[in-house]
């Protein structure tokens, strides 16, 4: 089996290093594509031991058994008018394009074997969640084989329409960005209480650290853990009704559902979104 992988960025990268390192595939059966010379250049130096780079689509896609789609998503439509005369209907593809629909993607390719997943950032870690919803033509075995490699990156759950990958995307796609948007209000109000840079991003982070270790260990809810934290009439507890004074809440609701729905926007055909390039 050959994978390719066809975006060499943060996640294309990441999928590389991850599905290289599990020892899935031969260095020769994994392979990475970008179109961007510079790009490949700085690739090429790195000299990865996992996988083979290209930059030369005609070369790396026919051979290919399961292709990667990482380009942002307003670079796919390029992208498959380029893939499509190079495609055969074996071929399965796995986009992690936000927004971008099974149905586009097998139109624009022609096949009909299509996984729409969306991963996160810490895939790079090896603590990525991903979401993904196979095409009802992708057999049993080949879902194993898709599970495995973005499983590559850390869990997974399969769901059963397109409406949970943008619920996703606004909850766990996107959702890294809010932890560190968290992490960055709170360094910041370490540092004007006089902390140096450094300590406070050591607060910081070992308070988030040992926070999701107590979660992940015990089955008490967040809510339940506030209340452990937080002592009657205590500090914690001016903290937190400073919170919900400020309607912080809502407004955390708020902005994973403005995720969930740009991401239901980047999925409409382009003359209807004005899209950032
Ligand atoms: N960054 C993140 O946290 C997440 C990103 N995603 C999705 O992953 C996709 C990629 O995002 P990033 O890796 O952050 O982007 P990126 O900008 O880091 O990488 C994209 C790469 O694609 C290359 N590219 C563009 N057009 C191409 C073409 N026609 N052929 C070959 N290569 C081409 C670019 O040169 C660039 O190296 C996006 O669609 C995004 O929605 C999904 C989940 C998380
Ligand atoms: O911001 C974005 O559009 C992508 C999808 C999820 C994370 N990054």
């Amino acid at each position: 089996m050959k994978v390719l992988v066809i975006g060499a960025g943060n996640m294309g990268l990441t999928y590389g290093a991850s599905i290289g390192q599990s020892g899935y595939l031969d260095k020769e059966d994994l392979m990475i594509y970008d179109k961007s010379t510079e790009v490949v250049e700085k690739l090429r130096e790195k000299n990865n031991p996992n996988y083979e780079v290209y930059d030369d689509l005609e070369e790396c896609l026919p051979i290919s058994d399961i292709i990667f789609i990482a380009v942002k998503p307003y670079h796919n439509d390029a992208l498959m008018e380029e893939m499509k005369p190079m495609m055969n209907d074996q071929q399965l593809a796995i986009s992690i394009m936000a927004g971008v629909t099974i149905e586009t993607i097998q139109a624009g390719l022609g096949i009909q074997k299509v996984v729409r997943a969306m991963p996160n950032l810490p895939a790079q870690v090896g603590k990525g969640m991903t979401s993904y919803l196979a095409a009802p033509e992708i057999s049993r075995i080949e879902l194993w084989m898709v599970e495995d490699l973005l499983n590559s990156t850390g869990k997974s759950v399969r769901v059963d329409s397109e409406k949970f990958i943008d619920a996703s995307t606004g909850i766990s796609g996107s959702g890294p960005a809010y932890v560190f948007y968290f992490m960055e209000s709170m360094m910041e109000a370490a540092r004007n209480m006089g902390f140096s840079d450094n300590d406070s991003k050591v607060l910081v982070s070992q308070t988030f650290e040992g926070a999701i270790e107590l979660f992940n260990k015990n089955k008490l809810s967040p809510k339940g853990w506030m209340k452990r934290v937080a002592s009657k009439g205590g500090t914690t507890q001016a903290a937190l009704d400073s919170f919900d004074d400020n309607n912080v809440h809502n407004l955390i609701r708020e902005a994973a559902y403005a995720a969930f729905n740009r991401a239901i926007e980047l999925g409409k055909p382009e003359e209807e979104v004005e899209l950032e390039k």
